[in-house]
């Protein structure tokens, strides 16, 4: 199943790479951290973050974002929090939603005003190495939402990208679990193409070596399933759901080799070295697989974009022949009335997000949907329904 990531195919891709060589050179790397609720997210952020802002690391201090608008306490300061922007529990009642579907929503609000964030995190890439974006616990609600792939696109594109996958080790002994995981990394990796590196977290409770090594040799990962309690049925014969697995765990062995995996305990500290090391190799093949895909991706879109324009233009130009054919004197009088021309202004009022770093009193709150509400200052949010 698992298919090697695109590399370079066409000699415009490589010409495209060796471009992007020189222009990501001195770009920040951005760290998107993902993971299952409660995985330990947060905590890892916290634990880079103050990595990071150690001299003796040789390391510049990283931007960080906040894109879970549900979290109550952050365990780091972030620059740029979405709670400064969308207020979730009133998202939630005004468009009479659950908990999930408030922070979908208020990640799309976030999402729509998504150019300005880029544009402070462009303003702040001369002074720091590494972006972080920390994301909401519910993971499905960035993986697989339009919003979630609209910010990653758009961050990727601009910035050589890592996701951090983030597992709680310790809930992955079981080899359902470490299994159901995998599968969900495998989705996320082909989904956004970018290079990805496995956090195992909390080593200081569950070491991860038993994880490389099923990694590294199906045939121990087969023999974990084995003796796992619930791999038999009552008539000792192996359980549909273990012979599942162990058809897996032969199609995840190829989609491993694509992998880095790091051990880091956000409690101690252990393991952040490598992580980042792993970070900096994944600028490598962020430059060599993601860009010259990109690349084609955009030049394919835009030419897809061109020839339908084309197209109706043609078509246009078409109709518009056959009618002044059938009747000249129309045609004649068919003129523009300038006094018929609308005013463009839409009246689409700024919703400012905040660098943290650069106002005056951080964290002061823009409530955008009583903006919304008021008649003066009209904000152009979908209405509910
Ligand atoms: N022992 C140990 N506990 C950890 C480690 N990392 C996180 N935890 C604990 O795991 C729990 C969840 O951590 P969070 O950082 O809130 O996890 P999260 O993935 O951000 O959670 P959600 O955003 O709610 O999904 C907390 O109780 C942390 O203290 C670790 O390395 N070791």
């Amino acid at each position: 199943m698992a298919e090697p990531i695109p590399g370079p195919s066409t000699s415009a891709a490589a010409a495209a790479a060796s471009d992007t060589n020189t222009s990501t050179s001195k770009k920040p790397s951005v760290i998107i951290t993902i993971g299952m609720a409660g995985a330990g997210k947060s905590t890892f952020v916290q634990r880079i973050n103050s990595y990071l802002h150690t001299s003796e690391n040789d390391t510049r201090p990283p931007y960080i974002l906040n894109l879970d608008p549900a979290v109550l306490n952050l365990p780091f300061e972030a620059n740029i929090d979405i709670r400064d922007t969308v207020n979730y529990a009133e998202v939630m009642k005004q468009y009479n939603l659950g908990p999930n579907g408030g922070i979908l929503t208020a990640l799309n609000l976030f999402t729509t005003k998504f150019d300005q964030v880029l544009e402070l995190v462009e303003k702040r890439a001369e002074t720091t190495d590494h972006i972080i974006l920390d994301t909401p616990g519910q993971i499905e609600i960035f993986t697989w939402s339009a919003s979630g792939a609209i910010i990653t696109d758009a961050i990727a594109s601009s910035f050589p990208t890592v996701i951090a996958y983030i597992i709680d080790t310790a809930r992955c002994v079981a080899p359902a679990t470490f299994m159901s995981n995998m599968l969900y990394a495998c989705s996320i990796m082909y989904k956004t193409k970018l290079p990805f590196v496995l956090v195992f977290n909390k080593t200081d409770v569950q070491p991860h070596d038993f994880a490389l090594d099923w990694m590294a040799d199906f045939e121990a990962f087969q023999a974990a399933l084995a003796t796992h309690p619930g791999a038999r049925d009552a008539e000792g014969e192996p359980t549909y759901m273990n012979s599942l697995m162990n058809s897996m765990s032969l199609v995840l062995d190829e989609f491993y080799k694509h992998l880095k995996a790091v051990g880091v305990s956000s409690m101690t500290g252990a393991g952040v070295k490598e992580f980042f090391d792993a970070v900096e190799e994944s600028r490598g093949i962020y430059e060599r697989d993601y860009l010259p895909e990109l690349e084609r991706a955009r030049a394919m879109r835009e030419k897809t974009l061109q020839d339908a324009k084309d197209d109706s233009v043609n078509r246009l130009m078409k109709d518009l022949a056959v009618d002044r054919a059938k009747n000249p004197q129309a045609a004649a009088n068919d003129r523009w009335a300038e006094e018929d021309e609308e005013d463009e202004d839409d009246g689409d009022a700024e919703v400012n997000i905040i660098d943290r770093s650069e106002e005056r009193w951080p964290g002061q709150y823009i409530d955008v949907m009583s903006m919304r509400r008021g008649g003066a200052e009209e904000i152009n949010w979908p209405r509910p329904g």
